[in-house]
This record gives structure tokens, sequence and C-alpha cells, in this order.
């Protein structure tokens, strides 16, 4: 498949008239062929009409139409090749291994929002029947289903190419919800926008499916971002980046004539706490771990574990001192993009300039855009002091926080802001301490894991990858797993309304035998 350097709005390939761009070798800084021209306003008007004429239509798509779609969108992914694959490895600068698994990820991701609309449970269809004799008062004919909110913005994510970008998680859900999707692309990654943009073009035809249900649009810049945002044809946003980025996408968004939330996952540090049994019975293996999880993908992963909190004392000292060694001998990695290792350098100075941090290691030094990783530590009263040192350094670098007990370790956790992820290294004998914590975690956190880290999610039913601000900027939902859907949904009640008029899935004699909670019981077919 060629890459043109078009957007794809709709059925067509337009040669954007706005600013042009290229993509950008991540590990040599060169440009890559062909330029991308940027897309105009008017490109983005273009965009915007064919999602909403084709709104209606597709959400009310049957399910079977809906599933068989997004199994064509995987299948056409797939079928790109290996173009995919090396087009994204020079543009990220991610290893080959890595981008396999996300593009596995990525259809996997397709086929189970294929499997969740199939089984119809995502529209929650409740009927409480009509009780004409009840008294004092009768009770209506009440039916319940979710409908899908309208057309979606996606931002493509720099940190996954795939499986968080044009065909990635949130665009998965918003089609899966019955929504269509206009995706701004990463500029980091606009080849591999491209040919995954096509792939969902020809899915789109051969469902036959309106055009419109599909578009993706290019701007190294913020305008077709920020006017996409503030358009009234747009229900929701997607959006994985940085905390300014989500920050200002939600101002504009709540400043509409007609606000509309914006699922923005931002910054998240994801403490780890290690309880001193896990310690001693395996600090040098927790060690390990650590450095692996923390240089993954050049630390470029929402799910870094970033901060490392411990009871002061030999089992620390070990593991502090076995994480220093393990990271000192690993290699700089490319990082994706020279704005995004200019910002690590910059947190990583911050950092070692602070007063009261202290170096514990430092990976071997690599090519000018390749980080170098890094491991700090403070105490805990220090943390405390100062809220700068929970800020996000987005990349290979970890900070540990000695603390002095227990109760100085909670409020370490307490005194942080929400979190994606939190993991804690326990052993039998830490049991009670860390039951005590545990309500602490779930207020600050999306997911809480045991002797392991945060990096690798996986996609399934029960999966929360969200978290309280700033990890998103809403708490209540997720952006991997199959609940992810919700967002792009809203209940709607019928009441009293003939049979004739209403919706399929609510019909007395349910014609899609999806299950349905009839007077609150348990959901059948
Ligand atoms: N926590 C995470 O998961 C995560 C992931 C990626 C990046 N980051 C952070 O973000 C930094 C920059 O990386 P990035 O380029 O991926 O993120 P970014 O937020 O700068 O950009 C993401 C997308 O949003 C758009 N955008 C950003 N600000 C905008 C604005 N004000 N108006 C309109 N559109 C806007 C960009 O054009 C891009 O398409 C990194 O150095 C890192 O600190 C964090
Ligand atoms: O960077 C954000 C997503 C992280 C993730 O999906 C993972 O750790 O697998």
């Amino acid at each position: 498949m060629s890459i043109t350097g078009e957007n794809l709005i709709g059925a067509s390939a337009v040669r954007g008239t706005g600013e042009s761009f290229q993509a950008i070798e991540a590990a040599t800084g060169e440009p890559i062929a062909p330029a991308f021209g940027g897309a105009s306003l008017e490109d983005l008007d273009r965009a915007l009409t064919l999602a909403s004429e084709a709104f209606g239509t597709y959400s009310e798509t049957d399910l079977e139409t809906r599933a068989k779609f997004l199994e064509t969108i995987a299948d056409e992914i797939l079928a790109i090749g290996d173009e995919l694959v090396e087009r994204a490895m020079a543009e990220s600068g991610l290893p080959r291994p890595r981008l396999e698994g996300e593009r596995g990820r990525t259809v996997g991701q397709l086929k189970m929002f294929a499997g969740v609309v199939r089984d119809g449970a995502f529209l929650d269809l409740r009927i409480d029947p009509a009780l004409p004799e009840r008294k004092p008062m009768p009770r209506p004919d009440l039916r319940l289903r979710n409908i899908p909110v309208g057309p979606v913005a996606v931002f493509g994510a720099s940190n996954f190419p795939l499986a968080f970008s044009v065909a990635g998680g949130d665009t998965a859900s918003a089609l899966a919800a019955g929504c269509p999707v206009v995706v701004k692309a990463h500029p980091a990654h606009p080849g591999t926008s491209e040919l995954v943009g096509r792939a969902v073009q020809k899915a789109v035809a051969a469902c036959g499916l309106p055009e419109g249900v599909f578009s993706l649009l290019f701007d190294a810049g913020r305008i077709i971002g920020q006017a996409l945002v503030a358009d009234a044809r747009v229900a929701a946003v997607g959006f994985t980046g940085s905390r300014a980025g989500g920050l200002a996408l939600m101002k504009i968004a709540s400043t509409r004539d007609v606000p509309i939330p914006v699922y923005a996952e931002m910054s998240s540090i994801n403490p780890v706490v290690l309880f001193p049994g896990a310690l001693a019975a395996r600090g040098d293996a927790i060690a390990k771990a650590f450095a692996g999880s923390v240089t993954l993908g050049a630390g470029q992963f929402c799910t870094n574990p970033g901060l490392i909190l411990g009871l002061e004392g030999d089992a620390l000292d070990g593991f502090v001192a076995a994480a220093g060694a393990a990271l000192s001998e690993t290699p700089a990695s490319t990082m994706l993009t020279p704005g995004i290792h200019a910002a690590y350098e910059k947190g990583v100075a911050k950092l070692a300039g602070h007063a009261a941090v202290k170096e514990i290691a430092r990976g071997k030094p690599g090519a000018p855009t390749a980080g170098q990783a890094g491991l700090y530590e403070v105490d805990a009263e220090t943390f405390l002091a100062d809220p700068a040192l929970q800020e996000e350094i987005f990349g290979a670098t970890g900070l540990v926080v000695r603390c002095a007990d227990l109760d100085q370790l909670s409020r370490v956790l307490a005194s942080l802001e929400g979190q994606l992820t939190a993991a804690i290294h326990i052993d039998e004998t830490d049991h009670d301490a860390a039951r005590s914590l545990l309500p602490l975690l779930e207020r600050k956190v999306g997911r809480i894991l045991v002797n392991g880290f945060g990096t690798g999610v996986e996609v399934a039913h029960a999966m929360v990858h969200g978290g309280p601000f700033p990890a998103t900027s809403d708490g209540r939902t997720t952006s991997v797993g199959s609940l992810a859907i919700n967002r792009f949904l809203r209940p709607v009640s019928y009441q009293d309304l003939p049979d004739d008029l209403l919706p399929a899935p609510l019909k007395s004699d349910n014609p899609l035998g999806a299950p349905r909670r009839v007077d609150g019981g348990a959901p059948a077919r």
C-alpha cells in the first residue's frame, strides 16, 4: 500500500492545503517521504458533515453488521503486512517485537469489541412492565436502552502508534458503540496512521456502511485538533497525551455552547510499594523486574513505574543497589520524538538538580535522541514538602522515596495525585500492612496490582485503564477493555411506547435476542 500523505475524508483521499509536514525517523532525525498536507478547516468541515450524516444510519446498524465491521478492520490491518511494522518502527523508534505485539493487541482489541457488540449486553436493556393495578398509583411501562452519543473525535497517542492510535482503543470502542469517528492523527507517526486509516476506509466500504463513519485528518499544529473539539457536531473526545494537551482540550470542550466530555488520559507516575517481607524474600528479583518495567519502550508508557516507596532498612538498601546495578547496564533507547526526548532530559535535569535528591544510577549513554535510564532517591519528608517531585517524567527514570515507617508511607500515598496504577510487592507476612493501605489505594488509582508492574495492560473485560485526575479527566471510566464502550453511550428511557414504535431491542418479542433485565431480575435473553 503506498503512503500518499493525503487526509482520508469519508471514502475520499484529499491532499490537505494546510501546512505540510513530514514524518521524522526517530533514530536519525531524518525526514521520511512523503510530505503530508495538513488538513484545512474545509476538510474538517467535510469530515464532520459526513460523520453527522452517517450517524443516523450507523447508530442503528444491526449488531452483526457492526461486529463484522470491527472484524473487517482487524483483517485489513493484518493485510497491510510488514509495511505497517516497518513504517511504525521508523517513525517511532520502537523495536519490531514491540510493534508486532502492539499490532496483535490492536487487532485483538477490535475483535474483543466485535464480541461485545454481538453479545448486546452493552445496550443495558431494561424493562419494567406496566403495573396498571398498582395502588396508590399505576406504574407506566418503562424500557431503557443505551444509544450512541454521536460523532467522536479521537486523538492518536504518540507512544502507542497502533493500539492507542487511528484504530486503537478509543476508535474501536466508539465504533462499537455506534459512533462515527474522526481521528486527528499524531504528527509523530503520520505514515503509520495513513496505512491504518486506509485499512479502516476499506472496511467501511466492504461492509457497505456510510462513508462518514470514519475520517482521518493530519495537522502538525493545533488548529485542526482545537476546531474538532470545538465543533458542535462532535459529541465526545478520546485523548491520550500530555497533561497540558488534555487540559487544553477539556477547556475547549467545557466552554462550548454545548459542553461535551473529553476522556483524556494524561499523566501518572504509578506508585510501587515495596513491603519488607517481599523485599527480604526476593529483593533482587523485584529490582530486576522493576528495571525491566521502568525502561520498557524507553520508559514511554503511561503505566511506567516512576515512583517507588519503601521502608528504610537493609532490605530497601539491597533493592536500591540491585535496581541501580540493573539500570546502569541498560542501554539508552531511541525516544519517540526529539520533543519528547528534550522534555525527558529537562525532567531528569530538574529532578537531579533538586538539593535533596540523590542519584543512584544512570543507564548507559547513547545517541543524541536516546533516553538514558535513571534512578534517584529522596527522603519522604522532602517528597511530602515538594509537589514538584511527583510530576511525571515521561521516560525511563524512577524515584525511590525512603519512608521511616508505614504511617509515613501512607502519608506519601495520600499526598499523591490520581494515578492509573499502584503496584504492591508483598509476601504472606505483609498482608496485614497491605490490607490497611488498600482503601487509600482504591481512592487514588484505577488498578491495584500485586507482585507485578503496571506496564503491559491486558485488554480484557475486567480491566480499568483509568484513574482519578490527572491520570485521566474522568476516573469513572477506562480507555482499555470492554468497559471503554460506556464512554460513548447514554441511556434513554421509553415510557408507554406502543410496541411498533419501540426500538427493536426493546420490542416485546426481543427480536435481537439481546439480554434484558425485566422487572429488576437478572439479565436474560
Ligand atoms: N502519560 C501518557 O500516557 C503520555 C503519553 C504520551 C505523551 N505524554 C506526555 O506528553 C508529552 C508530549 O507528547 P505527545 O506529543 O504525545 O502529547 P501531546 O499532548 O503534546 O500531543 C498529543 C496530541 O494532542 C494534540 N495537542 C496537544 N496539545 C494540543 C492543544 N493545546 N490543542 C490542540 N491539540 C493539541 C497534538 O497535536 C497531538 O495530536 C510527552 O513528553 C509526555 O510528557 C504522556
Ligand atoms: O501509555 C499508555 C498505555 C500503557 C499500556 O497500554 C500498557 O502498559 O500496556
